[in-house]
């Protein structure tokens, strides 16, 4: 099989760059368009040069429409607002569409959920094997423990992340409310300022540090009545999440439209 044309939107962030590094060192996948966007100082330069590589002969371009028409997959570490466009863009490209990007509210994850109708979409917070693993450990150890055992989900990320909290922390929220069997919008606490009083029973908490250059630490504290239970996950580098992202698009190749997870890609569902 030929090797499988990918575009790499928001080509000149951190993931972006990454991604074009990745490509280059997978069997399987091929650069085929990298997108930044219009205005932005890197339209014109090489995508290798760009990614500490050599001139691979893909120029950035502001085009997505065109980039799309002439690829099979779509890795978008964006914006929520650029990634519900990219969406429609792939969509009428009929293209995969994997989706790191964080921070999405509801009105975005209606509009994916409207593009999953005509292309295969997915989306995770975390593209890691270890936080998706995560993830069900903490969904059966909330499905085991009653609300004596108050829920805590804190992140720290690096100095520059814009959104809080993390997609990660909010995916390892919903799995505690998912073994609560519990909505997580009607029990999670983000924000405490001030006089907060005394936590709500059954809460879900969250908090989010930042500094320096932290990958991504997360860390689900269980706490109980003279006891606690940790679940951790540490990140040591961002490749962990270019090689889910790379897994999940091969995974995706000809797959039939709608709208799946990295539990999907990674065949945890059984967990
Ligand atoms: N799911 C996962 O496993 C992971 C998810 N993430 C998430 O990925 C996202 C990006 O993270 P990161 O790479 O650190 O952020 P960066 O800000 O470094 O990169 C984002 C890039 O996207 C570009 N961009 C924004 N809007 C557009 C647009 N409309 N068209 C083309 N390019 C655009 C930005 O350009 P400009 O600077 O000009 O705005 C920037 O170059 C975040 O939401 C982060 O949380 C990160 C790591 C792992
Ligand atoms: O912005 C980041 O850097 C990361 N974002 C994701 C998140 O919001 O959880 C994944 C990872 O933790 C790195």
């Amino acid at each position: 099989m030929a090797d499988m044309r990918l575009v790499v939107v928001g080509a000149a962030g951190r993931m972006g760059r990454m991604l074009i590094k990745a490509i280059h060192e997978t069997e399987g996948c091929v650069l085929s368009a990298a997108i930044e966007r219009p205005g932005a100082a890197t339209i014109g330069q090489d995508a290798g040069m760009l990614a500490g590589l050599p001139p691979c002969g893909v120029v950035v371009s502001d085009e997505a429409l065109p980039a799309f028409v002439e690829a099979e997959g779509v890795l978008d570490f964006t914006t929520p607002d650029s990634t519900v466009a990219f969406a429609a863009l792939a969509a009428q490209a009929r293209i995969v569409h994997i989706v790191g990007t964080t921070g999405l509210e509801p009105q975005h994850l209606a509009k994916l959920e409207a593009a999953s109708r005509h292309a295969a979409i997915v989306r995770s917070g975390n593209m890691s094997l270890g936080v998706n693993l995560l993830a069900a450990l903490v969904r059966k150890v909330a499905a085991t423990l009653d609300t004596n055992w108050d829920i805590e989900i804190v992140e720290m990320h690096h100095r520059m992340k814009v959104d809080a909290p993390s997609g990660t922390a909010v995916l390892l929220g919903e799995a505690a409310a998912t073994g609560r069997a519990v909505d997580l919008a009607e029990t999670r606490v983000a924000v405490r300022d001030g006089q907060t009083g005394a936590r709500p029973p059954g809460a879900i908490g969250f908090a989010a540090l930042r500094g320096g250059t932290v990958v991504g630490d997360h860390k689900v504290i269980f706490a109980g009545n003279g006891e606690r239970l940790e679940l951790a996950h540490v990140a040591e580098d961002r490749s962990l999440f270019t090689q889910g992202a790379l897994k999940a698009a091969l995974w995706g190749r000809g797959r039939k439209p709608g709208l799946y997870s990295m539990v999907d890609v990674l065949g945890l569902d059984s967990l």
